[in-house]
């Protein structure tokens, strides 16, 4: 059953999701219950530590702009944050050299493509755009830092600020990538000879990886979701985890390109801007009210999880969060909201 963090929130402490529906946290229970037993999809195995998961995990988590959480499911299980890490590297990156500077190294293009494609902009030869690996690379290869260990502590500390609490890099999923991820070398070596990297590729490599291995749980990127619906303001701690100027340029990346090649339809039917990893995890940003966070292992053809593009769908559409619908939505979000 759904279990909010503060028990005096059974009666819906939460003024967001009152405006919403009072039904929204019974109906995160509904949806937990409807796909629980779905066992379409399957484990990434290409990093061969994350084949070694347990493919019945599953859990949903809400987290508002006013602090209340929403759990249910597998909520504080640890799991590696990778691809959604892009979302929060991007935003470092930007506070490090600015927006001008960082569009000189990485696109915001879709690709349509998958998201490990070996594939540039063949005019710029910029990587088209930050959540796609070669543009995580890229990204990841601007974070300042005296040194490999200063730049992966600036990193850990800013994953600090938006989950409210020190993570940790998993070392057996990093060595693991780091063993295995020669089609990222490569990737990496192609943007070395265009000059959109500079020489140290390893250690790039080293801190993306290190970036894709850090450990969260469901509920924990519900909060750094939510930090991001809040003006890039952790809503628990109340610690500001990016410069808000940075916030729009991280959700319009993440809305046009966060769901790979299915960034499209996700846009069109779900409407909000996302991430999705291989691990299994989805965060989804409402902004002004909420984070959202899926998590399940089992992945369609595309890299995004099965039941979490189901579950993202289903609230979407339920409480009008896409962005452009006219009955919720940012046009009239929350009078009209549950149909
Ligand atoms: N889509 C993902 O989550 C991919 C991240 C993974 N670390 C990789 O680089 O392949």
């Amino acid at each position: 059953m759904v279990h909010s963090e503060n028990q005096e929130s059974k009666s819906l402490k939460s003024e967001i999701l009152g405006i919403i529906a009072p039904s929204f946290p019974a109906f995160l229970d509904e949806l937990h219950c409807k796909y629980k037993n779905l066992g379409d999809g399957a484990i990434a195995d290409y990093i061969p530590e994350l084949s070694k998961v347990n493919p019945d995990l599953f859990s949903i988590c809400v987290a508002t702009v006013d602090g209340e959480v929403y759990q249910v499911g597998d909520f504080n299980r640890l799991f590696t944050i990778q691809s959604m890490s892009k979302v929060f590297a991007y935003g470092l990156a930007l506070e490090d050299h600015g927006r001008d500077y960082v569009l000189t190294r990485v696109g915001v293009e879709p690709t349509g493509d998958a998201f490990n494609a070996i594939i540039l902009d063949e005019q710029s030869k910029r990587p088209y755009n930050p959540m796609v690996n070669a543009g995580a690379i890229a990204t990841t290869s601007l974070i300042k830092g005296k040194g490999a260990t200063e730049r992966l502590n600036r990193m850990l500390d800013m994953y600090r600020r938006y989950v409210g609490k020190d993570v940790y890099v998993d070392m057996s999923v990093f060595t693991s990538e780091r063993s295995t991820g020669h089609r990222n070398r490569a990737m990496a070596h192609l943007m070395l000879n265009f000059g959109m990297i500079d020489g140290h590729i390893e250690e790039a490599l080293d801190l993306y990886f290190q970036q894709c291995a850090v450990m969260v749980s469901c509920r924990d990127l519900a909060v750094m979701a939510a930090a991001l619906a809040n003006k890039g303001v952790n809503p628990i701690t109340g610690e500001q985890a990016v410069d808000s100027r940075y916030v729009k340029d991280i959700l319009s990346v993440m809305y046009t390109c966060g769901m790979y090649n299915f960034a499209g339809e996700w846009a069109y039917k779900i409407g909000i801007p996302a991430k999705s990893g291989v691990s299994g995890g989805i965060i989804a940003v409402v902004p002004g009210k909420m984070g959202i966070a899926v998590f399940s292992p089992l992945l369609d053809s595309r890299g995004n999880s099965v039941r979490g593009v189901k579950v993202c769908e289903e609230l979407s559409q339920k409480f009008g969060l896409h962005m452009f619908d006219c009955r919720g939505g940012s046009f009239n979000f929350g009078q009209n909201g549950c149909n």
